[in-house]
């Protein structure tokens, strides 16, 4: 049996830069990641992932200026759980950027992503985002953690989705 777990992550750009943070905490622990969640009962995606950038980073971005970028499926097999995670993009946003509890930020030149500290089908994924191509991935995980399927493609509109 599969449970569905909507998620969101937000990748925020400056120019030539990316915002990346390290998860200090919980699945993913040690890796860059965008910043992003669990999305709450009754809370649109958008919604969602605003407030998770926020609590995450410190940064505020109105749910009009995130793209949606792709949906990647990650499941865990040995429990069951499919994370639906809705990556979105931003360039307009505002606030400062703040540690949290969860992660720590910092600024990456797209041209020096830190994959190795990364999880390992984000190297696949990056580049996509990067040309602007919008992406449907499934990939599986052992429990763990490491990956032992993947299937990536690129969509031509979000109603492939
Ligand atoms: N970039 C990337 N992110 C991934 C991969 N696999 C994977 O689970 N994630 C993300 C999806 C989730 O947003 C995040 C971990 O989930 P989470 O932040 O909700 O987990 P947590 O245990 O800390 O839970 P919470 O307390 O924040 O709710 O990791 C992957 O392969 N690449």
């Amino acid at each position: 049996m599969h449970r569905y777990v909507q998620c969101t992550l937000v990748q925020i750009f400056n120019d030539q830069k990316i915002l990346l943070g390290m998860k200090k905490r919980g699945l993913g622990v040690g890796m860059w990641n965008g910043f992003g969640g669990k999305v709450e009962a009754g809370e649109d995606l958008k919604t969602a992932a605003a407030r998770e950038l926020k609590e995450e980073s410190g940064l505020e971005v109105l749910t009009s200026n995130l793209m949606e970028v792709g949906l990647l499926l990650f499941e865990f097999v040995n429990s069951g759980v499919v994370l639906e995670a809705n990556v979105f993009r931003a360039v307009e946003y505002k606030g400062v950027v703040t540690e949290s509890e969860e992660m720590r930020p910092c600024w990456f030149d797209i041209k020096d992503i830190p994959y190795k500290d990364m999880w390992v089908d984000d190297v696949d994924w990056f580049p996509l985002m990067f040309k602007q191509k919008l992406f449907y991935g499934f990939m599986k995980f052992t429990e763990k953690n490491e990956m032992f399927s993947q299937e990536l493609k690129v969509l031509e509109n979000v109603e492939e989705f």
